[in-house]
C-alpha cells in the first residue's frame, strides 16, 4: 500500500503480522538455553571487546549498512555510530513521516530490556556453547522488536494525521500525559494481549502425527508472550508515539 494511504486499520494490520515474526524469533532463540557467555565482557577474542552478541550485532549492522537498511525509515540500527555508507544506488523511499521522526532511536532501551528482562524469563537455564547460533537467534528477536516499536512513529503519524486538532493542543503543551491518554487505546490492547498468547499456542505447540500428541506443552509459554507485550513491547511503542507527537510540529 503506498504510505500515503496509511489508515489505522492498516497500520494495526502491519503490527499484527509482525506480531508473527515477533513470535516465531521468540520460538528460535528458545530452542537454546541462555548460553550466558554470549552476553558476558569478559567472554573476549584478540578481535574485537566486549560481548559477542554486541560484536555481532554491530559488525551484522555495518554489512546491513552497506547494503542500504538503513536508508529504509523503518529500519533503525543498535549501533548507529560509525555505520559505513550504502553502497547500492538509494531507493525512494516515500516521504510518509514528518523528518524528525529520524531523531528518535529507542533501541537503547529495547536492547537493556530484552537482555535484562525478556530473555530469562523465555529462555532455560544451561549451557550448550552454541553461543554465535545463540546471538544470531538474539539479533532476529532484537530486530523484529526494533521494527515493531518504531513502527509506534507510522501510528503516530496515522492518528495525528486523522485528527491533528485534538493532538495539537497538547504537543504544543509538551503535555506528555495528555498525548499517551489521546493514543492510548485499552480495547485494542487487551486483544492484542489474547491474540498474540493464541498465537503463541498455535505456533508454539509440539506437532505430532499421534492423535494423542501434547497439545498442551508449547515452545514459549504463550501468558510469558502476552505479558512481554503488556509489558514491555506496547508501552515501549507507545512511549515512541509520544515522542514522535512531540516533535510532530518542529
Ligand atoms: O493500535 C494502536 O492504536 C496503537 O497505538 C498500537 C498499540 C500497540 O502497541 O499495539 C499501542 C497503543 C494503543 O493503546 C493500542 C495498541
Amino acid at each position: 500500500m503506498a504510505k500515503n494511504s496509511l489508515t489505522l486499520e492498516s497500520v494495526r494490520h502491519s503490527l499484527i503480522r509482525q506480531e508473527d515474526s515477533i513470535i516465531f524469533s521468540l520460538i528460535e532463540r528458545a530452542h537454546f538455553p541462555i548460553n550466558s557467555p554470549t552476553y558476558s565482557p569478559s567472554h573476549v577474542s584478540n578481535s574485537f571487546s566486549g560481548p559477542l552478541l554486541r560484536f555481532v550485532v554491530k559488525e551484522t549492522e555495518a554489512l546491513l549498512a552497506k547494503a542500504g537498511r538503513y536508508a529504509n525509515p523503518e529500519e533503525h540500527p543498535f549501533f548507529p555510530e560509525d555505520l559505513p555508507p550504502s553502497v547500492v544506488p538509494p531507493h525512494n523511499f516515500a516521504k510518509f513521516l514528518h523528518p524528525p521522526a529520524a531523531s528518535i532511536n529507542i533501541n537503547k532501551d529495547i536492547w537493556d530490556t530484552y537482555i535484562n528482562k525478556l530473555l530469562q524469563l523465555f529462555v532455560a537455564p544451561g549451557d550448550d556453547g552454541n553461543y554465535a547460533s545463540t546471538a544470531a537467534s538474539d539479533l532476529v528477536c532484537l530486530q523484529a522488536l526494533s521494527r515493531r516499536i518504531h513502527y509506534g512513529k507510522l501510528v503516530a503519524e496515522v492518528k495525528f494525521r486523522e485528527s491533528p486538532q485534538e493532538y495539537e493542543p497538547a504537543i504544543r503543551a509538551k503535555d506528555r500525559d495528555t498525548l499517551m491518554k489521546l493514543l492510548t487505546f485499552e480495547k485494542v490492547e487487551e486483544a492484542v494481549m489474547n491474540r498474540v498468547a493464541k498465537k503463541a499456542m498455535m505456533f508454539g505447540q509440539e506437532v505430532t502425527l499421534n492423535k494423542d500428541g501434547n497439545h498442551e506443552k508449547y515452545k514459549v509459554d504463550p501468558s510469558v508472550v502476552s505479558r512481554f507485550y503488556g509489558d514491555w513491547i506496547m508501552p515501549l511503542t507507545k512511549h515512541v508515539e509520544v515522542e514522535y507527537l512531540l516533535r510532530r510540529l518542529d
